[in-house]
């Protein structure tokens, strides 16, 4: 893992953002297409802001999350809300959104047209990370109840989960399509999360599921 400690949170979102444009174009620059995978949540809408305005063909990048809460996208709980108002807008309003949402009950009766919609782009070009200070990552949470399926090797690209800490059902790249990535970073703010990084560290991924992308991730940390 390659730590990057910043000053303060406005000097990293600016500098993560910068260096996930620069991924980007370098990877258009040798390729037809780039694909970018996001997290939601609190944390990474001031990463959004800056890259959205970043000078890219972003008609070339596909855009998917990490993962999806089953919720609407008029539920402020949407990531796929947050994603549309945050990044796909500016210069980023030409990328593609690769759904992580369909409106079905439940998770499961969408995931088949959802995994088909996101197999043609991947591997993921550029991997932004979140984490819970549960030590959760996309919605691999501890606990929950397909995890260890979620984190095989020979795991679908894409599952339903559920975790008493996830609140509503949640789909999510599960851990082989994340570990394919081509460039990782792991966004994270506050001494909580700081602390549960150094947690993660010490135990075994069905515990911290965040400690299985730390030998593949460039961890970005701001007070
Ligand atoms: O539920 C989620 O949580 C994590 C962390 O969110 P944060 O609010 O603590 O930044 C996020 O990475 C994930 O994408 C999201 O669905």
């Amino acid at each position: 893992m390659e730590f990057h400690e910043y000053p303060d949170r406005d000097m990293m979102m600016l500098r993560v953002a910068q260096r996930i444009a620069s991924e980007l174009g370098e990877t258009l620059r040798g390729a037809d297409r780039a694909t970018l995978s996001v997290p939601g949540g609190t944390t990474p809408g001031p990463v959004f802001d800056t890259l959205s305005g970043a000078d890219l063909d972003w008609s070339r990048v596909a855009v998917l999350l990490n993962d999806e809460r089953w919720v609407p996208e008029d539920n402020p709980r949407s990531n796929t809300a947050l994603l549309r108002r945050r990044l796909l807008t500016g210069r980023a309003a030409d990328a593609t959104l690769v759904p992580l949402y369909a409106r079905a009950p439940r998770p499961e009766e969408a995931l088949d047209a959802l995994s088909d919609g996101i197999r043609p782009h991947l591997p993921i070009s550029v991997l932004l990370l979140g984490m819970g200070a549960d030590m959760h990552t996309a919605s691999l949470f501890p606990g929950a109840d397909k995890l260890a399926q979620a984190m095989a090797s020979d795991a679908p690209p894409l599952m339903a989960l559920r975790a008493e800490a996830a609140g509503e059902p949640r789909i999510t790249l599960t851990l082989p399509v994340l570990r394919a990535a081509l460039r990782v970073h792991v966004l994270i703010t506050g001494t909580e999360k700081r602390a549960a990084l150094e947690r993660a560290r010490k135990l075994p991924p069905e515990q911290a599921p965040i400690a299985a992308m730390l030998d593949y991730a460039q961890v970005h940390w701001a007070e």
